[in-house]
């Protein structure tokens, strides 16, 4: 009869922990640091890691930087995520701001109550959607539904909006330009979806953005139930510490403060440029890797977000053309994994046998909440003790293939442990940054996709209307695909412009022949 864990499990799990440490007997020796006040271990000691770069001009960005001095200079930004988990570092007035949003987040958190909001939809994309996604699923449940709209897919829309009763919803539109296209398709995908279900929208929604934006502009007009508002020196991929990612945790009933105490914790730890500096070892790996890939191997489902969120915060912040010195440099790092075991069957082969050409990062969270429920598999083990075996196999079996690997070991996760594990990520990417001279807080890239999808839409419009004269030679290898497309959708399409266009789509139609620019893509918020 299978049993509950017992103490033969206990053995067992010690003697896994014990073979994390005598694992390391034939690694070289100074490359761990445990932090008993973080709950967090950083074992470095399989990267064979040559001897540290110098990281003191590294640190002095880093103390100018939570100064308040500009840290992104090609926007002439401050950069102030680390202010957001400690106010006190903050210059005054931004201080004050950072406990008004948290006492909107206390109020926004009773009023929901006394609504009987039973379920959350979010609209956001990037860095507005993926820390609070990271966040519900590695702490939830939470105590009411929370449901994502992050692309421009009408499939997407419909999955979810189906499953949305609008009566018991609040919106959480999360914009930090509050210009971005797909979120406001997602708003007027979601404003009929309310209206086809009799149900007054404003008064259910959110707005978070930055004051004035396009996004807070309609949330005054349409007097929606409120506006939160973000800082320009807070990056879409760190905002994970203001309302963007800490109402929908607080909304879900989560221990957002905890949050922001473990990234506390582990600021402190990381702003100190000694031997026990966790973040120093991220730093090391990637300097002294740079070119292999990383690949993020979380042993935990809650975790299973955790690659994807690093891929946003690591290639967006190191992923650039040139340096602050304007030397080409095409300086990336490729972030891909999922979650162990599971990726044991799908990347493992090719981490074993493929070419060595990344480092992978374990991260470890040795309590599970369910662990003590796990039944018996087999005599004496469970599944809970296969995940952990799982792990330190898996490492082993890497490291006898001469394959290099980093592991993070967290207490269990919880809101401070992930605090802890989100900023020490921070920190690597804004020391390494300053390590090699890249600014690490803008995305100068991303805006050429965009500029460029503006112009397929207008060949995309002429082409449905039959302009000939749309498609230029650089057009033609797009054209059959936009010509296939279009006869697919053509048969039940509606007219390419609502029958009550107002008179800003008039002009998008007219204009057409010219690039539509982000700011003309038909602002469909009256439609909406
Ligand atoms: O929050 P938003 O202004 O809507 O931006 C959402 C995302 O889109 C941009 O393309 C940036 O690359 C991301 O850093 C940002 O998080």
């Amino acid at each position: 009869m299978p049993q509950a864990f017992n103490s033969r499990n206990a053995r067992f799990i010690w003697a896994a922990i014990g073979a994390l440490a005598d694992d390391a007997a034939h690694c070289d020796a100074d490359t761990i640091v445990r932090s008993k006040s973080l709950g967090l271990t950083v074992d470095a000691r399989r990267l064979q890691l040559p001897s540290a770069p110098p990281l003191q001009e590294a640190f002095e960005s880093m103390a100018a930087l939570e100064r308040g001095e500009v840290a992104n200079p090609d926007e002439g930004r401050q950069v102030g995520h680390y202010w957001l988990r400690d106010p006190g570092l903050a210059p005054e007035e931004i201080r004050e701001e950072i406990y008004s949003s948290w006492a909107q987040i206390d109020y926004l958190t009773r009023e929901a109550s006394a609504r009987n909001v039973t379920s959350l939809l979010l609209l956001g994309i990037g860095g507005s959607a993926l820390g609070p996604q990271l966040l519900s699923e590695a702490l939830g449940p939470g105590s009411r539904r929370i449901a994502f709209l992050d692309n421009t897919d009408p499939d997407g829309f419909h999955m979810v909006l189906s499953t949305i009763e609008p009566a018991s919803t609040w919106v959480l539109v999360m914009s930090k330009s509050g210009g971005t296209v797909e979120t406001r398709n997602a708003l007027i995908e979601t404003k009929a979806h309310f209206r086809s279900r009799g149900v007054d929208f404003a008064s259910r929604s959110l707005a978070v953005t930055c004051a004035g934006s396009r996004l807070d502009q309609m949330a005054i007009k349409e007097n929606w139930r409120d506006r939160l508002h973000l800082w320009e020196f807070v990056g879409g991929r760190t905002s994970w510490a203001s309302v963007v990612g800490l109402l929908p945790a607080a909304l879900l009933g989560m221990d957002w403060r905890s949050l922001l105490r473990g990234a506390a914790a582990c600021d402190a730890s990381t702003r100190v440029a000694d031997a026990e500096n966790p973040a120093t070892l991220l730093v090391r790996a990637w300097h002294s890797l740079a070119g292999r890939a990383m690949v993020v191997l979380p042993y935990r489902d809650r975790l299973q977000l955790f690659g994807r969120y690093l891929q946003q915060l690591v290639m967006e912040s190191l992923g650039k053309a040139r340096d602050v010195q304007g030397t080409l440099v095409n300086h990336g790092l490729t972030v891909y994994g999922n979650k162990g075991s599971t990726d044991q069957h799908a990347l493992l082969q090719q981490l074993l046998d493929g070419p060595d050409d990344y480092f992978a990062v374990f991260v470890a969270a040795l309590e599970g909440a369910h662990d003590k429920e796990s039944k018996e598999v087999e005599t004496g083990v469970t599944s809970s003790d296969y995940l952990l075996a799982f792990l330190i196999g898996t490492r082993r079996a890497l490291t006898a293939a001469g394959r290099r690997s980093l592991t993070i070991t967290l207490q269990r996760v919880d809101a401070f442990h992930l605090g802890v594990l989100l900023a020490l990520f921070e920190r690597a990417v804004g020391l390494y940054a300053a390590l090699i001279g890249v600014n690490a807080y803008n995305q100068p890239a991303v805006e050429s996709g965009k500029r460029a999808a503006s112009r397929v839409l207008a060949l995309m419009l002429n082409l449905r209307d039959n302009v000939t004269s749309a498609a230029s030679d650089a057009d033609q290898d797009d054209v059959e695909m936009l010509r296939e497309y279009l006869a697919l959708q053509q048969s039940e399409r509606k007219p390419s412009l609502p029958t009550h266009a107002t008179p800003q789509l008039q002009a998008c139609k007219r204009n057409r022949t010219e690039s539509l620019s982000s700011q003309a893509l038909c602002d469909g918020s009256e439609t909406g």
